[in-house]
C-alpha cells in the first residue's frame, strides 16, 4: 500500500502473564470505512486502545499518517479521533461547551469554527446551548462523534457507535459515520454484521488476538465457498434423475417445484443442470447458488460451529 492511514507492525500487548494480542500487522488504506470484528475478548478493544494512543503496547510500532505513535505522540494524535464504547461527554455541559472544551484539548487554533463546523456536521447545531443530560441517546452520541471530529482528524475510531440506539437512531447514526467518512478513515468497531455490510468498504477480523481476516465485504461474503444450488424447475424431474448431473451427490425436495442441490467441484454444475434440463424439457424457471450467511463466515473464522 503507497500512502496508508494506518501501519501495524508486529503489535503485542500483554496486561499480565497472557497475551492480549500478539505479532498483529495491518495497514489501512485512506478514505472510507473499514469494519473491525471479533468475539468477545478476541482483542479488538486492545488494538484499539493501542492505535489510539490510549495504551501503550508491550511490543511493536503504530504508526498514523507515516507518524510513529511512541515517538511522536503528539503529532501522531492530531490525525486521530476517537469515540469509545462509552462516550466521554459530560451531561452538566451543553453542546457547546463540551465541544469547545474538547477542541481546547485538542489544541485546536480557532475554538469557535472548529465547534461550529463539528456541530453542523454532525446535525447537532439547534442543540448547542442544551445541556448534553437533556439529549436523546441518538443525540448524545452524536455529540461524542462531533467531539472525536472537532479537530479534523485524517482518522477516527468509532466502538460500537450505535450500540443501545433504537432503529431509527441505528439510521440516523449510520448515515452520519456515512458522512464522515467522505473526507477521512473511519475505523468502525461492532458486533452487527448488518451493519458492516451496510456500511463498510473492507473487514477486519480479530480472534484470540490474531488477525483471522482482512479484505473486503464480498471477499467475506465469499469466504465460505457455496455447495449448495437452489433449483426450479416448471416440470420437475425425479430426484434420482438429478443425481445422475455430474457432481451432484444429494437432493433435497424442498416442495414440488424446488429443491436444494448439493454439489462437488467448480460452478460448471449450474451449466450442466441447465443443459440437462433444456434437453429433458423440465423448464428451468430458476437457479442459484446458495452462499453462506455473514454468521457463518463469522462463525467459521471464530473456529465456531453455527447451524444455518
Ligand atoms: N485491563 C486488563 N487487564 C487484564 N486483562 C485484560 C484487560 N483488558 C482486557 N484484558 C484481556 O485481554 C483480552 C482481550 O480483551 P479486549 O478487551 O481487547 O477484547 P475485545 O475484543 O475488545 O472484547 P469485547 O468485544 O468484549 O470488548 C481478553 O482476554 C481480556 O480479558
Amino acid at each position: 500500500m503507497k500512502n496508508p492511514i494506518v501501519k501495524v507492525e508486529h503489535l503485542s500487548h500483554r496486561y499480565a502473564v497472557q497475551w492480549a494480542i500478539e505479532d498483529i500487522n495491518f495497514e489501512i488504506e485512506a478514505g472510507g470505512i473499514v469494519g473491525l470484528l471479533g468475539s468477545n475478548g478476541a482483542g479488538k478493544s486492545t488494538t484499539m486502545n493501542i492505535i489510539c494512543g490510549v495504551l501503550n503496547q508491550t511490543r511493536g510500532e503504530v504508526y498514523i499518517d507515516g507518524v510513529n505513535l511512541r515517538e511522536h505522540p503528539v503529532e501522531a494524535k492530531k490525525n486521530i479521533g476517537f469515540l469509545p464504547q462509552k462516550p466521554p461527554i459530560y451531561p452538566d455541559l451543553t453542546v457547546e461547551e463540551y465541544l469547545r472544551f474538547c477542541a481546547d484539548l485538542r489544541f485546536v487554533e480557532d475554538i469557535p469554527s472548529a465547534v461550529n463546523k463539528a456541530m453542523s456536521r454532525c446535525g447537532i447545531t439547534h442543540f448547542k446551548d442544551r445541556l448534553i443530560r437533556n439529549l436523546s441517546g441518538g443525540y448524545q452520541q452524536r455529540v461524542g462523534i462531533a467531539q472525536a471530529i472537532v479537530h479534523d482528524p485524517k482518522f477516527v475510531i468509532l466502538d460500537e457507535p450505535t450500540n443501545g440506539l433504537d432503529p431509527n437512531q441505528i439510521m440516523e447514526v449510520r448515515n452520519l459515520i456515512r458522512e464522515i467518512a467522505l473526507d477521512r478513515t473511519v475505523l468502525l468497531s461492532t458486533h452487527i454484521l448488518s451493519e458492516v455490510q451496510a456500511t463498510c468498504r473492507d473487514i477486519m477480523m480479530i480472534e484470540c488476538g490474531h488477525v483471522v481476516f482482512s479484505g473486503s465485504v464480498d471477499d467475506f461474503d465469499n469466504y465460505i465457498k457455496p455447495n449448495t444450488l437452489f433449483v426450479c424447475f416448471e416440470r420437475p424431474p425425479l430426484e434420482d434423475e438429478l443425481l445422475t448431473i455430474e457432481g451432484i451427490f444429494k437432493v433435497q425436495k424442498i416442495n414440488e417445484r424446488n429443491y436444494r442441490l448439493w454439489f462437488s467441484g467448480g460452478r460448471d454444475v449450474a451449466k450442466d443442470i441447465v443443459k440437462c434440463s433444456v434437453n429433458k424439457g423440465w423448464e428451468l424457471e430458476e437457479i442459484h447458488f446458495e452462499k453462506s450467511s455473514l454468521d457463518a463466515v463469522f462463525a467459521k473464522l471464530s473456529n465456531k460451529e453455527i447451524r444455518e
